[in-house]
Order: structure tokens, then sequence, then C-alpha cells
């Protein structure tokens, strides 16, 4: 079976980057990119790291009218991405034609609910009721607009699994047992994710902000 751990590189210097990339190689499956990134990078920077032999995760999170967010995929095609992210909220229609613009070997992926957020914070947006529901609402509107699956928290992933079950999971908020929690709100350890049906594990700072990197890399690979 494959490494799922895509390693999430929110770094704003590329040269630091390629030497985080190299150094975690032999212990993740993939590297992430997110806004941070992208916005300090751009294309160029995606093709560097592409060139280090691992799949791309283009973490754009796109949320705009369909024609645009359809633009914005068909502009991507040359970065050959494995998995890239827009958001559930953009709506049926925006996610069709997401899909239906990605290159055919892109899995479109629907952020559901942000793992920083409790339910507290979705009621502030206006959403009342679980993050379990909201989820579960926005992963069944995801499989309506044909994506391949969702980005949602190891603590609903089990439920989603269990409803979409050739459903492709991308987990992040995750943390192994002890470490910082940070900004992330609905946490769970990588191995947790794993057993619940989590496709990919995005992992950042508990690896890039580690003292040694590939050993933190190594150690949560050995968990799972
Ligand atoms: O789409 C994502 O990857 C994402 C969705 C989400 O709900 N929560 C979330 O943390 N992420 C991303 O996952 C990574 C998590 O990083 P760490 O908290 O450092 O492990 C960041 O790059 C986030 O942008």
């Amino acid at each position: 079976m494959s490494n799922p751990i895509y390693l999430a590189l929110d770094v704003p210097q590329l040269n630091d980057g390629i030497d985080l990339v190299n150094k975690v190689k032999g212990h993740v499956g993939g590297i992430k990119l997110g806004l941070e990134f992208f916005c300090a990078h751009g294309a160029h920077g995606v093709h560097m790291i592409g060139q280090l032999g691992l799949p791309i995760f283009l973490d754009l999170k796109l949320h705009d009218i369909p024609n645009t967010v359809a633009g914005a995929m068909q502009a991507i095609h040359v970065l050959e991405p494995a998995i890239v992210t827009v958001h559930a909220g953009g709506g049926r229609a925006m996610m069709e034609d997401a899909k239906a613009a990605a290159g055919e070997n892109t899995r479109v992926v629907a952020v559901t609910m942000l793992t920083s957020m409790d339910e507290r914070d979705l009621a502030r947006t206006g959403i009342e009721g679980s993050a379990h529901d909201q989820v579960m609402r926005l992963a069944q509107l995801a499989n309506d607009a044909g994506l391949d699956g969702i980005v949602c928290s190891g603590q609903e992933v089990k439920a989603v699994h269990d409803q979409w079950r050739d459903g492709f999971f991308v987990v992040p908020g995750l943390r192994p047992a002890g470490s910082a929690v940070g900004d992330q709100k609905r946490v769970v350890t990588p191995r947790q994710a794993r057993d619940h049906g989590a496709s990919v594990l995005v992992i950042g700072r508990p690896i890039s902000r580690a003292d040694d990197p590939a050993r933190a890399a190594r150690d949560i690979e050995a968990t799972l």
C-alpha cells in the first residue's frame, strides 16, 4: 500500500521547501502545496517541487462562480496535479464545472468544513447544527456534483466513508499524540484517521516544524 502521508509545504522560502522535501522524501507519499506556497511561488514553484518526483496536491480551495473556477482549473492543467481542492460551499454547478474542466488524471475534492472550525464558529457563519451534519450535507452535494471526494476532519471521515464507499477522502487537522494543536480544532491522530477511512493524511507543522523532520515523518509513518 502506498504511503498516504502528504506533507503540507507551508513554508515561505522555496529553497527551504525544496530542502524539506528532500529530507522527508522517503517517508511521505506526496506534497501538498497550498495558498501560502502558491501565492509566493506560483506555477514556477509548483514545477520546481514537482521535479522532486512526488505527486503534487494543489490545495487552492477554489471558490468563485462556475465560469471562473473552470478557467482556473484549465489554467493549472499544465502543472498536472494529482489532487486539487475547491470549496463545497461554491455549490453544485461550480463543482460540476470544476470537475469537467480538470485534467483526466486530477482528482477534484471539495473542502467541507475547515478543521480549524468548531460548531460555535459554524454558527457564527449563520449555519446552526453539528459539524457532522454540515460535513455529511456537503459530502452529499460533492458526490451529486460528480467530484472524486471531499476534505473533512478525522472526526467525520468514518461516517462519510460509510455513505460514500468509493470516495476519496483527504483528512488534515492531524496531530500525533502529544503534539501542539495550534489553530486546528477538530483533531485526531494520523492512525485514527487512517483507520476511519482516510485516503490521504495531510500533515504540516508536526513534520515541518520538528527539529528533525525526517525522523518526525518516519515516526508518524511507523504508527500507521
Ligand atoms: O484543504 C486542506 O488541505 C485543509 C483543509 C482543512 O479543513 N484544514 C486544513 O488544515 N487544511 C490544510 O492542511 C494543512 C494542515 O497543516 P498543519 O495544521 O500544519 O498540519 C494546512 O496546509 C491547511 O491549509
